[in-house]
């Protein structure tokens, strides 16, 4: 097979996980690894870099780090 694109999706906390999960594998989307964790705050201001000057950044890294995430790599073949 050729190479495949890598695909990071989060799913944020406090919501129902399993639906959204088998949406992607229902896309052709191949789940090569997950952890389901409480991402840090400072490692969630770097993933958000771009959008820190947003009025909305606070309370989204508040909101990320409110929880366990699920944190997901795919392949994808296009
Ligand atoms: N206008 C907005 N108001 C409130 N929250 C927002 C707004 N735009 C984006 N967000 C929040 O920021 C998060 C990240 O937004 P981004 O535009 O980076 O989209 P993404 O699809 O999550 O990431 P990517 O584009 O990197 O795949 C969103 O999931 C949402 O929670
Ligand atoms: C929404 C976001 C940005 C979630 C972050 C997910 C995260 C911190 C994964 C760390 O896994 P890792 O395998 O790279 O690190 P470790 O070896 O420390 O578990």
């Amino acid at each position: 097979m050729a190479n495949p694109e890598h695909t990071f999706i989060a799913i944020k906390p406090h919501g129902l996980m399993g639906e959204i999960i088998k949406c992607y594998e229902q896309k052709g989307f191949l789940l090569v690894a997950m952890k389901f964790l409480r991402a840090p705050e400072e490692h969630l201001r770097q993933h958000y870099i771009d959008l820190k000057d947003q009025s909305f950044f606070p309370g989204l890294v508040k909101y990320m780090n409110s929880g366990n995430v699920m944190a997901m790599e795919h392949y994808s073949w296009q």
